[in-house]
């Protein structure tokens, strides 16, 4: 394993940082960025990895991967339209620590001629796919390091949906990346949740007034989760305070009970909130509590993805209370949801205390059970956020 491969596999969800002047999708991103000043700040951001366009089509040069290694020793992926072992060389004598190699454009002897190139000359590789055959393709060459792209390099289309599902089905001794498509930190742990050992965020970055404080914000954590929704300007005005989870408990003993998920921006993720066994509500995530006679809801959810727990939500006991909650929601292991009257004023120690993964909360944001009050969710979203 190379310094690329190294900084993805580490715990949690890593990010490939890119620096493109523009691209053929979307024209001019940001013309003027110089990667000596971009790279150094991608990296003090979190960056694991920094990707660098050294393609004219996109504003690139092999000029750009020099300077960005001489600005910053994190790993560096050269990223262009690579086919020969001449392109291979130049990436690794300008400072690369990997390329890409996009199977669209290779066959697999090909492919696989170049992954041997690569790995006598010490350079990591990102092979990228968009499809499941190519998928296919990669899994079968033994690509140690996959990457899903949502886009469509021939229509400039981006498919999430599909791209979480290839990044679900890829084996799990192997790296994988969700490439492309990424804006808000829900898609981003959406992806993360899928699978995805780390995002590659071009586009978002390079448009942002800041690009490291944007990276910043998708590799953030808690997400915060605004529960208990029954009426669409509620669901509009978590969105609008910046929420990444709208959830909707669909238990019709709960004081809170919606009847179906409703409409959730493109940005955020949607939660079917269920008691026993979860439904098909087509929400992005389940969430079902444990049973427990005389309660309407036991006290322990599993969060699914698509019938598979991605992560624990923590809660106090329903309607009772718990002096030892935060202290062994901190030492649970695996990503914590916690729950159990969070609201504006205890968040942000809860989230000292437990350090989880995301923040959840319902009743004390209400004005009247079901009911949001606009300002609470604000308040909580931004003391979440401190
Ligand atoms: O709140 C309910 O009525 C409820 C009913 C059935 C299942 C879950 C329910 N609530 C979940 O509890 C957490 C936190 O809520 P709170 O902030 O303590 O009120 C949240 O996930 C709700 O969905």
């Amino acid at each position: 394993m190379g310094r690329f491969d190294d900084a993805l596999a580490a715990p949690g969800l890593a990010a490939i940082a890119e620096i493109k002047r523009r691209s053929p999708s979307a024209g001019d991103l940001r013309p003027g960025a110089d990667p000596a000043l971009i790279a150094p700040a991608y990296a003090a951001a979190g960056a694991a990895v920094i990707s660098v366009l050294v393609d004219a089509r996109f504003g690139g040069t092999w000029d750009d991967l020099r300077a960005a290694r001489a600005a910053t020793d994190a790993p560096l992926l050269a990223k262009g339209f690579f086919s020969t072992e001449e392109h291979l060389r130049t990436a690794r004598e300008a400072g690369a620590d990997a390329a890409l190699l996009l199977l669209r454009d290779l066959d697999d002897a090909q492919a696989a001629h170049l992954l041997r190139v690569a790995s006598a000359l010490g350079l990591d590789t990102l092979v990228e796919a968009h499809d499941g055959e190519e998928l296919d393709r990669g899994i079968a060459l033994g690509a140690p390091v996959l990457g899903v792209n949502a886009r469509d390099l021939s229509t400039f289309a981006i498919d999430r949906r599909t791209q979480l599902e290839l990044v679900a089905r890829v084996p799990r001794d192997r790296i994988v990346i969700a490439e492309s498509g990424v804006h808000t930190r829900a898609q981003g742990a959406a992806a993360e949740l899928a699978g995805a050992d780390a995002i590659l965020v071009g586009s978002a970055l390079m448009r942002a007034a800041d690009p490291a404080a944007k990276l910043r914000e998708l590799l953030s954590r808690p997400l915060v989760k605004v529960c208990g929704l029954t009426r669409q300007e509620d669901v509009d005005a978590a969105a609008e305070a910046g929420a990444d989870m709208a959830g909707f408990v669909l238990v019709p003993e709960s004081p809170r009970a919606a009847h179906a998920v409703l409409e959730v921006p493109d940005g955020m993720l949607s939660v079917a909130v269920w008691v026993g066994e979860a439904g098909d509500a087509g929400a992005d995530l389940d969430q079902v509590h444990t049973v427990e006679a005389g309660k309407v809801r036991g006290r322990e959810a599993a969060l699914l993805r698509g019938g598979e727990q991605v992560a624990r939500v923590l809660d106090l006991p329903w309607e009772g209370t718990d002096p030892d909650h935060w202290a062994r929601a901190a030492e649970a292991e695996g990503r914590v949801v916690l729950a159990g009257r969070l609201d504006p004023a205890n968040v942000g120690e809860a989230i000292a205390a437990v350090q989880p993964w995301a923040v959840d909360a319902a009743s004390s944001l209400e004005s009247a059970p079901g009911i949001k009050d606009h300002a609470r969710v604000r308040r909580f979203v931004e003391a979440a956020r401190r």
